[in-house]
């Protein structure tokens, strides 16, 4: 059985004093709404300390949205996986497909934070998806495969459950393209069948696959109704409080 896993990842947005006000009204929200679900929210860094405050003692999980690639040193504009477990922070999103176009990570760079942040005892929600040009040139598969392969390279068996991966597809990102439940549920399916043949089926049944792109109060229900979808990486909607609790109580 996989509990579902919902989270904001709120990207350049929102001031430490913004983000405090917001975790506030949303760790209340939450909590009247009796929301039954892993919660995660993914603050901008110099926001975390404000909504690691605001959210002391709550269920709702603070990560990271990137970390460095080394502890510490000369690493100008880097923040260390210490840095960010001193906060009480033990959860980071690697790969998001904004690092890999605008910023250029490669799936071998991505790879190293992710063995260092397992060493670190976190957990990772590592995102991977295709770029439409890719999905309409049939390389869906190829593509997802890489970044799997890439990305998990070296990271041991008994390791594989502080990984989540986020699937999301490049095309419907911030575009509100929302890939298909049908559509979805076939990549996460692709990519259960090829960790199970990395790993093994126990590590492949167990393991949590989020959705990203466009998920909202309107198309989370049937998403999350498919086999293979445990879960949502949500980007604009997890903003409001009024767009996101609707997301963190679908099965309510
Ligand atoms: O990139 C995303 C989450 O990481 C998805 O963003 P949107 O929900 O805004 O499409």
């Amino acid at each position: 059985m996989r509990t579902p896993y919902i989270a904001g990842n709120w990207k350049m947005n929102m001031t430490p004093s913004a983000g405090k006000a917001f975790a506030e009204e949303l760790r209340a929200a939450a909590e009247k709404a009796g929301a039954d679900v892993k919660m995660m929210v993914a603050p901008p860094f110099v926001t975390i300390p404000a909504v690691a405050e605001a959210l002391k003692g709550s269920n709702i999980i603070v990560a990271a949205q990137n970390m460095a690639d080394h502890t510490s040193g000369a690493y100008t504009g880097e923040v260390a996986p210490a840095m960010l477990k001193d906060l009480g922070v033990n959860t980071v999103i690697l790969g998001h497909s904004e690092r890999r176009s605008y910023y250029g990570e490669t799936d071998a760079y991505i790879n190293g934070k992710v063995l260092l942040a397992i060493k670190e005892g976190m957990d990772v929600v590592l995102c991977v998806g295709e770029t439409l040009e890719e999905r309409e040139g049939g390389k869906l598969e190829e593509v997802l495969s890489t970044q799997l392969s890439g990305g998990l390279k070296d990271v041991k068996p008994e390791e594989m459950a502080h990984i989540t991966i986020a699937y999301e597809p490049v095309w419907a990102i911030g575009t509100g393209k929302t890939a298909t439940p049908e559509d979805a549920d076939g990549a996460h399916q692709f990519i259960r069948s090829f960790v199970a043949k990395m790993y093994d089926s126990t590590i492949a049944e167990n393991l949590i696959i989020q959705y990203g792109g466009s998920v909202n109060a309107s198309n989370v229900k049937a998403l999350m109704a498919k086999e293979n979808i445990d879960g949502a990486l949500v980007g604009g909607a997890s903003l409001s409080v009024e767009k996101f609790l609707p997301i963190i109580t679908f099965n309510k």
